[in-house]
């Protein structure tokens, strides 16, 4: 019955904010409007009765608690992150660093097969689960792409899903562990995995945001890809970008999705869809564990928005693309560099 939460609400005491929540068991037309709204004007929505089962994000979650929870030496075995792989701190090649350490997985059933045997000690059981989780979330991001063909007019309604339905995909899962603050300064005393434990609390939001405690475990930027489909643990952590310039926290909600249109899907909207910058922080006391799928086109189609988006009052913003070109530019610069305006229509700067 309940749709949505169409207006982000700041909340009085804690500056957080509330995204739309989205129940996806709603009736369809009403769905697809209310996502089309959120893209617009925020670039983010979470979702509600998605169809994930449980249990898939759970195994997901266990599996990556227990990568985390390993000695450095062994996670390094993993890595180096070439973008693919384990990386700690490290973020990208252009000298970004963040209080994070990752996996960063191509989407690949034979990829993911082969770099099972340097993640986990059962890597039959490993592959297994990340294939499965990256299975559902594929049709959850296929299901919300069309939702949002729907709701934008669109005749061709996979217009969007098509492209991360496509075998040759570059679609990514990257697991993200942002270690507790206070855990550095602990380290010698104390090298107990046990802060990887799922915490207990709910809901506690990374508020503590002054200038003493802030520390960034993953700097601002946006996804360069289609749409991220980001599942967190109970531990905030996660802020966006408003137009004022301020960071707005999202509350961490383990039971949702936390959704983003990424720098393609703005492109193929003409603008519509906002790609917003966004960012993570370390929390003091407890883990925080997120794991983002991130849907992308194979490399070689021609990124343009579907003719409806175009018309005469509406011009193209941006000129054709291909995913290899925008991952070349994406590469070349650093987390929170601006890539799409290298695509402007009126942009004449040299990429290549
Ligand atoms: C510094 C970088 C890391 C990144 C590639 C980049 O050169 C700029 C974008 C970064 C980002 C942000 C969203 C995703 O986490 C990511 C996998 C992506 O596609 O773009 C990362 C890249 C990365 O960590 O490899
Ligand atoms: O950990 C998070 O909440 C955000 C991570 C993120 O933005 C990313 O991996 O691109
Ligand atoms: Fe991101």
């Amino acid at each position: 019955m309940v749709v949505a939460c169409p207006t982000p609400i700041r909340s009085e005491n804690i500056g957080a904010i509330e995204l739309p929540i989205i129940d996806l068991s709603a009736e369809r037309s009403e769905v697809s409007k209310l996502i089309v709204k959120s893209c617009e004007q925020y670039g983010f929505f979470k979702v509600i009765n998605h169809g994930v089962p449980e249990d898939v994000i759970e195994k997901m979650e266990e599996e990556s608690y227990q990568f985390f929870a390993k000695p450095a030496s062994k996670k390094q075995g993993a890595g180096p992150a070439n973008p693919c792989g384990y990386g700690s701190k490290n973020i990208g090649f252009n000298g970004d660093f963040g209080a994070v350490e990752y996996l960063l997985l191509n989407t690949n059933p034979l990829s993911i097969s082969q770099r099972s045997k340097t993640i986990s000690n059962d890597p039959t059981k490993f592959s297994s689960t990340v294939n499965g989780y990256i299975q559902s979330v594929r049709d959850l991001a296929c299901e919300l792409l069309d939702l949002m063909a729907e709701g934008l007019w669109v005749q061709d309604t996979s217009t969007f899903s098509r492209l991360i339905r496509d075998v040759d995909s570059e679609s990514l899962l990257r697991l993200n562990h942002y270690p507790p603050l206070l855990k550095d300064s602990l380290r010698d005393k104390n090298t107990s995995p046990s802060s990887l434990h799922p915490p207990q609390h709910h809901h506690k939001n990374s508020n503590s945001t002054n200038n003493n405690n802030i520390r960034i475990g993953f700097g601002e930027h946006s996804d360069p890809q289609i749409l991220t489909i980001l599942r967190s643990n109970d531990v905030g952590g996660l802020q966006i970008s408003l137009e004022d310039g301020l960071w707005v926290p999202v509350s961490p909600d383990p039971t949702a999705f936390c959704i983003n249109v990424g720098d393609v899907l703005q492109a193929m909207t003409n603008g519509r869809f906002v790609s917003v910058r966004h960012r993570a922080l370390a929390n003091s006391c407890e883990s925080r564990l997120s794991m983002a799928y991130f849907g992308a086109p194979p490399p070689h189609v021609r990124i343009t928005p579907p003719p409806e988006l175009v018309t005469s009052q509406r011009p193209s913003l941006y000129r054709p693309f291909t995913w290899a070109e925008y991952k070349k530019a994406t590469y070349s610069l650093q987390l929170g560099d601006s890539r799409l305006n290298l695509f402007r229509m009126e942009a004449d700067d040299d990429i290549s």
